[in-house]
């Protein structure tokens, strides 16, 4: 059983606070993804749940068991961060071996579990390579199967794919989800990126300024967005206030306090606003055009047929039935 549970937590830098009554829980063999700006506390939860940093409040619970005050290296957590801090000087299976040698694994049965989580990762033909003659990928790997092969309850993963580039970081981001329904281990992934929040996880956790803003699936945070700062992070381009739009939209919405519509939602070249065309942007699979409008400004993606030059003015629409209610948190 490796059941998450944060109940009220609060973490403190000194005085000053990071994370305020934070209340979450991640199912077992769930992957949960903490989402939110830099500054906004991922981080600083991460070191909460391993046991690196005391929390002023709260409880931390993992299968049942209380671990708030329990030192690190019993919480049977393993961690992966965002540099990988390999051993030089040890090859790719003596890293992997490391924490099997600190507990004392019989040398047969550490032979077969490091061999194990080097056939998960991908690398088991790599097993005498030192850290330097392996790519930024597979130092990854094995960053991560030193952190699989000592069978943690939990995995914390804080930005694992950030150091790679765009490439490698798709090939491993899908590597990651076979990896982790493979093994149906909980875990607790931090990015700031959210197309990688939305492609890894079962919940997605967006936070801002130490606190919780929203959680669901990846499709409510990215269709039903309940905030501006969600919409906004989601690429809801298009956020009016309240005041802006239409009666009959607001009518229907008594208490949002603004509305919000995605570039590709906006029609061009019909409707009841018209707007000039500030910039028009190729993007190769469509234009972009950014509109000056009495709503506001106005971002919107039409073909890359499309003829309206930039200064040119254009009747819009922003169809009610595409909008998002929002309401301030
Ligand atoms: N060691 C520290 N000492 C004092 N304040 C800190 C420390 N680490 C983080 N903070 C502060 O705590 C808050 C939360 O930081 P945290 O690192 O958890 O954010 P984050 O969401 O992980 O950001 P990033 O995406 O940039 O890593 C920030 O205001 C930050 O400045």
């Amino acid at each position: 059983m490796s059941h998450l549970q944060l109940d009220h937590l609060h973490l403190r830098y000194g005085n000053a606070p990071a994370v305020e009554d934070l209340n979450l829980e991640v199912q077992d063999g769930e992957l949960v993804s903490l989402l939110g700006p830099s500054g906004c506390g991922k981080t600083t939860t991460m070191r909460a749940v391993a046991g690196l940093l005391a929390p002023a409040g709260g409880t931390i619970t993992l299968g049942g068991q209380d671990i708030t005050r329990l030192p690190a290296n019993r919480r049977d957590i393993g961690l992966v961060f965002q540099s990988y801090a390999l051993f030089p000087h040890l090859s790719t299976f003596e890293n992997v071996a490391f924490g099997l040698r600190l507990r004392k694994v019989q040398d047969a049965e550490l032979r077969r579990r490091v061999g194990d989580a080097l056939e998960v990762v991908g690398l088991s033909e790599f097993a005498a390579r030192l850290p330097a003659n392996l790519s930024g990928g597979q130092q990854q790997r094995v960053a991560l199967a030193r952190a699989i092969v000592i069978e943690p309850r939990l995995l914390l993963l804080d930005e694992p794919l950030s150091n790679l580039d765009a490439k490698l970081r798709l090939d491993m981001r899908g590597e990651l989800r076979r990896i982790q329904r493979e093994l149906g281990v909980t875990m607790l992934y931090v990015t700031h990126d959210q197309d990688e929040a939305l492609a890894l996880s079962d919940r997605i956790v967006i936070m801002r300024a130490g606190r919780i803003e929203q959680q669901g699936t990846p499709e409510q945070v990215y269709a039903r967005p309940g905030t501006p700062f969600v919409a906004d992070f989601m690429g809801w381009q298009n956020i009016l206030s309240a005041g802006n739009v239409p009666e009959p939209l607001r009518r229907t919405h008594p208490a949002a306090t603004h509305f919000a519509w995605r570039p590709e939602s906006v029609t061009l070249g019909a409707g009841p606003t018209s707007g000039r065309v500030l910039a028009r942007t190729y993007q190769g699979e469509h234009l972009e055009f950014l509109l000056d409008s009495p709503l506001g400004r106005v971002k919107a993606f039409a073909p890359v047929t499309a003829q309206w030059a930039e200064g040119s003015e254009l009747t819009f629409t922003l169809p009610p039935e595409r909008a998002a209610a929002l309401r301030d948190a």
